[in-house]
């Protein structure tokens, strides 16, 4: 479980992002995170894992306090947090099977993760892990021949193999299709179901998360000022969230029935790989 008492976030910038947020998720509850641009979703999600440092509150993960944690300590702690990028955060010349082990880079040590030895238990639990994405197929393609629906399937293993007790998920759909961004959510929510995982997902397509997860919360300039369900995210609460717009459209229901048979779009952008994958893949860049 992961628990945010008080937190708040002000940039050395003076930018203030984030203003006393106390929220809980509980095992395999899915977190939709809304809100306008600014609103500072990123802030949140990065001070999980503190890679924006918090300027106060606390954070718990079951019972280890994140917030007081020192380097080593929050190391350690970083490997049970997965993460999950918008833009997938590969290795493009590696292959499926080598993105989905660097998930393990934080506990096999430097010089085992140079050579590339990995526990056979490690390399089953990727197989295992592979094949409840669907890329059995795939599994010895390279990371850069893949379309991206498949790269976030692969995204979401590397994440597993690190055998998390939370997922904390930026914008995983925002560069696919519409029908691979369900069938993403789709395989998000059921995961984090089978494992008893929460997830906290920050996500711009409103519809999209309405249709997946059960508990919304929408910020507003580093403020709370909606939790609950998607059921209660009428225009009155939309307006609060984003202000005055004709929400009609947003708050459809969207037609699963509808759905297109296809294969997934390729975003075709480049891969950036974030600060802390960087690090973890120290051993196999
Ligand atoms: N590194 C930074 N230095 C200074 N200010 C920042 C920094 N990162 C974010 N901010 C500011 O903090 C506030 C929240 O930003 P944040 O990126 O968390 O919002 P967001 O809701 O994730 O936005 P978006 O949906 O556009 O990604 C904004 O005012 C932003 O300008």
């Amino acid at each position: 479980m992961l628990r945010l008492e008080g937190l708040s976030k002000v940039y050395g910038t003076g930018d203030r992002a984030l203003t006393d947020v106390s929220l809980s998720v509980e095992p395999g509850q899915v977190i939709g995170l809304i809100g306008p641009s600014g609103a500072g979703k990123s802030t949140l999600i990065r001070c999980v894992n503190r890679l924006v440092e918090p300027t106060s509150g606390k954070i718990f993960l079951g019972d280890l306090e994140i917030t007081g944690l020192s380097r080593g300590g929050l190391r350690q702690a970083r490997r049970r947090i997965g993460m999950i990028f918008q833009e997938y955060a590969l290795v493009e010349r590696l292959t499926v099977m080598e993105n989905v082990l660097s998930g393990r880079l934080g506990y096999v040590g430097f010089w085992r993760s140079f050579f590339r030895k990995f526990p056979p238990e490690a390399i089953e639990n990727a197989y295992r892990l592979l094949d409840r994405v669907g890329l059995s197929a795939h599994v010895n393609k390279r990371a850069d021949a893949l379309s991206g629906g498949q790269r976030q399937r692969v995204g979401i293993a590397r994440a597993l193999e690190q055998d998390p007790d939370l997922l904390l998920i930026d914008e995983p759909t925002a560069s696919l299709d519409p029908k691979t961004s369900r069938q993403i959510m789709r395989l998000i929510v059921e995961i984090c179901d089978e494992r008893g995982l929460p997830a906290i997902i920050n996500i711009h397509d409103v519809a999209l998360a309405q249709q997946f997860v059960r508990r919304i919360i929408g910020l507003q300039a580093g403020k709370v000022v909606f939790d609950g369900s998607p059921d209660e995210l009428d225009a009155d609460v939309l307006t609060r969230i984003y202000g005055e717009e004709d929400w009609s459209a947003t708050i459809r229901k969207v037609d699963e029935d509808g759905e297109e048979d296809g294969e997934d779009d390729d975003a075709g952008s480049e891969e950036h790989v974030a600060a802390l994958d960087r690090e973890r893949m120290a051993g196999l860049t």
